[in-house]
């Protein structure tokens, strides 16, 4: 041990074997010597043995310690303390009283004529309906109209003598519950098993007031319609009928509520037909992020432990294909499951413009996928396909699209979740990727932005990305050139030029996405303008499809989402939150006017240049 150790060593055995040390230091000296011994075992300096035994010295004084109920030698006091404290805890609820007392509430001058009325009319009962009504409200004396008043005074009084007669306690202030309507069951406690309440003053008005001071009669106040009202209405307290408070619902009751009430909103998406047979699978690349993500708890919830009951936990999954058998089940399984999270299921239509493109997709994906036998031989597809342009021109949307149109089974990555989520595991799940595609052809494999896994190798990047790379390349390669696999490969990326080479070779067909032309950029206009109330006229279009040259796809989303904004922003502030959906006007053309200020093209024509070059280079276009 280095001299600064052992200082510190001598340090804390005189803080363990001095007589003046506290207890609290005593502990923080064995607890430092517990650490410094794994440490010294950790690195190396001590024997497992040797630790090992003292290790257990140590822990066994550091424990004693703790666990002293001597005042003077143990911490058991501190803990004692917060006991303590923890004990005299008054809870509220219990000794809450009300200021409001039976008799003060006697006193009052509108209750003491409600008296006299009400034993003028003794036998006009009170609905049930009325016992509801919050009396908590108004305890002031600006009463409510006389029979809610009745009502008031009913479920206030009944109130008070269901609490004395649970307090049955003469000695204490009879206490007056003015919140009868949000506890039911303190109003309603069984009054004809309730014991008698003290005789007193409000007592005494009983006879006068209620049409009836047998209990089983009261009850029969509340509800005429039935035998046992009360009890019908709120059940017994511990008996089977519904909860007290009715309408009352857990947090959890409440939240499966809601939950049941989202998913019948959500509309059944209809999936096309070409689309009936596709299986979506995505390694993460779709999957919802942040706060409204699923969360899945580590701890199984009961009812998946009662379905997991004849299971073996620790059972690896089943894997069915002989082809994966030399894969380990749980990566297949990872592949397998996690399925793409489809957004709306996208269409050829929605894409505005790039007919060569689109055209050209059709070609490769979709009627080979349909036609196999006759997309054989030289007809054969291109077994890889890259998608390449500036950002926000749609080549995310064609992935999507082709996920929904093409019928095959489509698999969709992101580079990234290749190569942070299972760092080490990227090239075993690489392989378990293509074997997969291969076990479900026809099959389509889209890698979202590919220029981060395939990009250029060099000597400096990590061992873990460029053995994921050497691995795609050899996958790919093996997937595009065998003959009877169908298997396609689609990449995506914005920087065609960061692609290696290798990888730009298997992927033979690579298609230019350039920005919108006039044509595309007023066919996005006007399909977002359909779903908006607008008043946008023909050649108003016209010029905000002139003022956009060189927006992008998503510049011109971001466009028309700018200009919805436009007559929100005129409402008034106090308005906002009563005005009616209806009354809020049509998207105007001065709103694009004024979206057109602040919304600016994405790609510059020095960006845009180097893609076209790139496409002279090495596209595919015309
Ligand atoms: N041709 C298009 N037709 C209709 N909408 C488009 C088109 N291009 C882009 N958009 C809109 O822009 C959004 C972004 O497009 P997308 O994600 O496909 O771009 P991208 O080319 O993948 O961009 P990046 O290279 O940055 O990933 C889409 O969701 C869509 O709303
Ligand atoms: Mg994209």
């Amino acid at each position: 041990m280095s001299g600064a150790h052992l200082e510190e060593w001598q340090r804390r055995s005189f803080d363990i074997s001095s007589g003046s040390c506290t207890p609290e230091q005593k502990a923080d000296a064995y607890r430092a010597h517990i650490l410094s011994i794994q440490y010294a075992w950790a690195s190396s300096q001590l024997s497992p043995a040797g630790a090992a035994s003292l290790l257990r010295t140590y822990s066994e004084r550091y424990a004693a310690v703790l666990d002293s109920d001597d005042p003077q030698t143990g911490l058991n006091n501190y803990a004692e303390g917060a006991l303590h404290l923890a004990r005299s805890q008054k809870n509220h609820s219990d000794k809450w009283e009300s200021a409001l007392t039976a008799e003060s509430v006697l006193q009052i001058p509108s209750v003491q004529r409600m008296i006299q009325a009400g034993s003028g009319r003794q036998s006009s009962p009170v609905g049930s309906a009325d016992a509801n009504i919050p009396v908590g409200e108004d305890s002031r004396g600006d009463r409510p109209p006389a029979r809610s008043e009745a009502a008031w005074f009913t479920a206030a009084r009944c109130s008070s003598e269901a609490s004395n007669a649970t307090n049955a306690s003469a000695d204490k202030p009879r206490t007056l519950d003015v919140r009868p309507a949000v506890r039911p069951q303190s109003i309603f406690t069984h009054p004809s098993s309730a014991p008698p309440g003290p005789s007193g003053g409000a007592q005494n008005h009983q006879s006068s007031f209620f049409p009836s001071s047998n209990p089983s009669k009261r009850k029969n106040f509340y509800n005429p319609d039935e035998s046992d009202g009360v009890k019908g209405q709120y059940g017994g307290r511990g008996g089977a009928g519904p909860r007290p408070g009715g309408n009352f619902k857990t947090a959890r009751e409440q939240f499966i509520v809601e939950q049941q009430k989202k998913q019948s909103y959500q509309p059944q998406r209809a999936h096309p037909p070409g689309m009936a047979a596709a299986m979506k699978k995505s390694l993460g690349a779709n999957r919802p992020r942040g706060a409204s993500s699923k969360f899945v708890s580590p701890i199984p919830r009961q009812e998946e432990e009662d379905g997991a009951a004849g299971r073996n936990p620790n059972a690896e999954p089943q894997i069915l294909d002989e082809r994966l058998k030399n894969f380990e089940p749980k990566i297949v399984e990872l592949i397998m499951s996690e399925i793409m999270d489809h957004g709306p299921p996208v269409a050829w239509d929605d894409i505005a413009g790039l007919e060569f493109a689109k055209t050209t997709i059709k070609e490769i994906v979709v009627w080979p996928m349909l036609r196999p036998d006759i997309f054989t031989g030289l007809r054969g597809p291109p077994k890889g396909i890259l998608l390449f342009g500036p950002p926000g021109t749609g080549k995310t949307l064609i992935g999507k699209c082709i996920a929904c149109q093409s019928g095959a089974t489509f698999f969709s990555i992101s580079a990234s979740s290749l190569t942070s989520k299972w760092v080490g595991e990227g090239e075993k799940m690489v392989r378990a990727l293509f074997a997969i595609a291969r076990c479900h052809q026809p099959a389509v494999i889209f890698i979202d932005e590919i220029d981060s896994l395939l990009s250029q190798r060099t000597d400096g990047e990590h061992d873990s990305s460029r053995r994921i790379k050497t691995e795609f390349l050899v996958q790919l390669d093996g997937a595009t050139t065998a003959a009877d696999d169908r298997i396609l490969v689609v990449g995506a990326t914005n920087r065609p030029q960061e692609i290696d080479e290798a990888a730009r070779r298997r992927l033979a067909k690579r298609l230019y996405i350039p920005l919108p032309e006039a044509s595309a950029r007023r066919q996005i206009v006007t399909n977002l303008m359909a779903r908006e109330k607008n008043q946008l006229r023909d050649q108003e279009l016209e010029l905000v499809v002139t003022a956009t040259d060189g927006f992008s796809g998503a510049d011109m989303t971001q466009l028309c989402r700018e200009a919805a904004l436009g007559p929100i922003r005129g409402i008034r502030l106090s308005d906002i939150a009563t005005i009616s959906a209806d009354q809020v006007r049509p998207i105007l053309y001065g709103d694009f006017q004024e979206a057109l200020k602040t919304v600016r093209p994405s790609v510059s024509a020095k960006d845009l240049e180097l893609y076209e070059d790139w496409n002279k280079t090495f596209g595919c276009g015309r």
